[in-house]
């Protein structure tokens, strides 16, 4: 399938999505408590239905009534299955993999096409220093998994991934004797281990900090049940500024932000930086310049930002240098590379760097076929781009449901020229 995106002026207000992380979390979190957690405003997509299909297979039972989902579980893992298919999640697949390692079963966890490229390896070598039997042909998916571990020292590379030690920290309070993980090198992605512990700590635990995203002591403890509110997602949201950057003409943002951290909050002080005045008020609205300042941006902690960011080329007077971001080359593609590749085809001047990416503005706006892979976050971008450019076709558009399902209709009621 293709959308057609054509010049197109937003207006009005548009809701920002429920937190893919945060729901994500809480549906494990409330799986592995003994009792009946209450979660609101979950983001029910194909990314976090994989994670309630997930938990339902550890033994959790889990209703869902409009976006409140409600977990009962005893607290342990009494796998319903040998099988658990984490479809295009990454974040599904690397804490099921590491729950799964609670129980004495054998579990075999797969997913889609894009899933079966992404790397498991060092969560595997992790859990096999805890003692669990891990098997994979490439250190991909599928991994199965023997357990059962009762804990103890392990330590992980964390330049991969931020997932793998989010799971051994959800998963580490479980077991007989905890763990004490370090983290060898840089960690990438760093906040999202701030929204994993403060998830923790909103299901009744505690996780040690030896030293911030170095050293970490999780002692075994029991998760209790919790009535959890979901906030508005910042990476999503980030798309929709871009697009407001882009396209708006009045237009403004419906949102939940709450006090829980997210990474990606800091769109609003990289778009500062390029010189876009932003109001946080009941509604978020925001005055763009004609012509963006252009600037570095370090995307190290806030990996989902790069397409966001990266189309803003389209109208900035200065490079946007986006660096320290190789992490993003792991994704459900390599975005690094697609971008380079298909932003070029509109005429912005790419250059592609290991970590990252120089972008600057085109000579000449040029009409395109841009293909996103299957990817959400890079189809939501680029038919963002297209309407800006105008006369193009963006290929898939079905993968949205991974993280915004209501992508294109909820657009096309602010003014997208989008056609499926
Ligand atoms: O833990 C999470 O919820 C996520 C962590 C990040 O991944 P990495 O830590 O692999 O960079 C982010 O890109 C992903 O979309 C969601
Ligand atoms: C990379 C993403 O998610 P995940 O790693 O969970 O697949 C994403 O949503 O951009």
């Amino acid at each position: 399938m293709k959308c057609k995106a054509d010049k197109s002026i937003l207006s009005g207000t548009i809701s920002c999505p429920p937190n893919k992380s945060y729901s994500h979390r809480a549906i494990f979190l409330a799986a592995l408590a003994n009792g009946k957690s209450v979660l609101r405003n979950v983001l029910l997509s194909r990314d976090t239905l994989a994670t309630v299909n997930a938990c339902k297979a550890f033994g959790a039972k889990i209703e869902i009534d409009g976006s409140t989902v409600t977990v009962e579980s005893t607290g342990e893992i009494i796998p319903q299955t040998s099988q658990i298919d984490a479809s295009n999640s990454g974040t599904t697949i690397r804490i099921s993999t590491a729950i799964a390692s609670l129980s004495n079963k054998t579990i075999t966890l797969t997913g889609d096409a894009s899933l079966q490229k992404r790397p498991m390896q060092p969560l595997l070598d992790a859990l096999t220093q805890l003692g669990v039997e891990c098997m994979s042909t490439d250190g991909k998916p599928p991994v199965t998994i023997k357990g059962r571990s009762e804990g103890g020292n392990t330590h992980i590379s964390g330049s991969i991934s931020s997932q793998f030690i989010s799971a051994l920290l959800i998963s580490g309070t479980r077991m007989k004797n905890g763990i004490t993980l370090e983290i060898d090198g840089e960690l990438v992605s760093k906040p999202y281990l701030d929204s994993t512990i403060a998830t923790m700590k909103k299901f009744g635990v505690t996780v040690n900090t030896i030293s911030p995203y170095k050293k970490y002591n999780i002692p075994s403890q029991k998760y209790t049940p919790a009535d959890f509110v979901v906030p508005s997602d910042f990476s999503s949201m980030a798309l929709l500024l871009s697009a407001a950057v882009l396209l708006g003409e009045d237009m403004s943002i419906n949102a939940s932000l709450g006090d829980l951290p997210q990474g990606d909050r800091e769109i609003l002080s990289y778009l500062e930086r390029l010189g876009v005045k932003i109001n946080l008020g009941e509604k978020i609205t925001l005055v763009s310049p004609k012509l963006l300042n252009g600037g570095r941006f370090d995307l190290s902690n806030n990996p989902d930002l790069l397409p966001p960011m990266a189309i803003l080329a389209l109208k900035t007077s200065k490079p946007i240098e986006i660096y320290n971001v190789k992490h993003a080359r792991f994704k459900e593609t390599d975005r690094i590379a697609i971008l380079a590749k298909e932003l070029a085809k509109i005429g912005i001047i790419v250059t592609e760097k290991e970590d990252g990416l120089i972008l600057d503005s085109p000579k000449a706006l040029k009409s395109a076929e841009l293909e996103s892979l299957d990817d959400h976050r890079l189809f939501m971008a680029f038919s963002i781009a297209g309407m800006f450019v105008g006369n193009c076709t963006i290929t898939d558009p079905d993968s949205v449901d991974v993280s915004y399902p209501t992508f294109v209709e909820d657009m096309r009621k602010i003014g997208a020229n989008l056609t499926i």
